[in-house]
């Protein structure tokens, strides 16, 4: 379903753009497919969002560009971790979610590629990614759990470890912090309040940003395009 995803979202591809690469096992789908499109004589270059996603289509043989080189971004394709009714999202499970939002904020074309499990009624299940500083970060964990409160929802957060129990620092040298919300029934308001925390450095909420949203499904494929708000 991963791959039905990213395969459709390869027919957005023109030669000559500049792509933004998003992280995650859907996004390595689509990097596979582009890097067989290279050797097959496409033209593109590749914003990666994640040392990993680097690593990754550099062995792929897309050739990448760092982010301030071009003023440009054509698409930005990028999986996703829940996708609403509304195309709105929630990212960052694998933690590249501040990376992934510069880029899909610059894009001209942001795409989200999924499988159709994916799909929630309302956000919230998926823990919410929410990076922030090193510095003073239990002070900034304990205002991030008054905002949940202060909209009703649970303070039940948890710092992010790696697999050995060490913590999970981003690409970018912060911290992560997994808000069990459950059900987040303003995602705007929660988002302002989060962001409005000083040591908040981004959230995995990325609202308003999917041009469409491209569900994989287990014979084909069913896009989503959100309704104008
Ligand atoms: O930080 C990770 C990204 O936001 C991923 O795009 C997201 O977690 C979805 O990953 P996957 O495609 O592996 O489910």
């Amino acid at each position: 379903m991963k791959r039905r995803a990213a395969a459709e979202a390869m027919t957005l591809v023109a030669d000559g753009m500049t792509l933004g690469l998003g992280t995650g096992s859907t996004a390595a789908h689509f990097i596979d497919l582009l890097g067989e499109a290279v050797r097959n004589g496409l033209s593109v270059k590749g914003v990666p969002t994640s040392e990993d996603t680097s690593r990754r289509a550099e062995a792929a043989g897309v050739e990448l560009i760092e982010p301030d080189e071009t003023t440009v971004i054509d698409l930005a394709v990028d999986g996703a971790d829940e996708v609403d009714a509304r195309g709105d999202l929630i990212k960052g499970g694998g933690g590249a979610l501040l990376r992934e939002k510069i880029v899909a904020a610059v894009a001209k074309r942001f795409v989200v590629i999924a499988d159709a499990s994916k799909k929630v009624a309302e956000l919230g299940a998926f823990p919410l990614p929410v990076e922030i500083d090193r510095f003073a970060y239990g002070l900034t964990a304990r205002r991030i759990r008054e905002a949940l409160v202060a909209q009703g929802l649970p303070g039940d957060i948890a710092l992010r470890h790696r697999p050995d129990g060490a913590a999970f620092v981003t690409d970018g040298g912060n911290l992560v912090v997994d808000c069990r919300a459950r059900r987040i029934h303003e995602p705007a308001l929660l988002d302002g309040a989060l962001k409005s925390i000083p040591g908040v450095v981004e959230t995995g909420l990325f609202l308003r940003m999917a041009e469409r949203v491209i569900f994989g499904t287990a014979d084909g494929v069913e896009v989503l395009r959100p309704p104008a708000r």
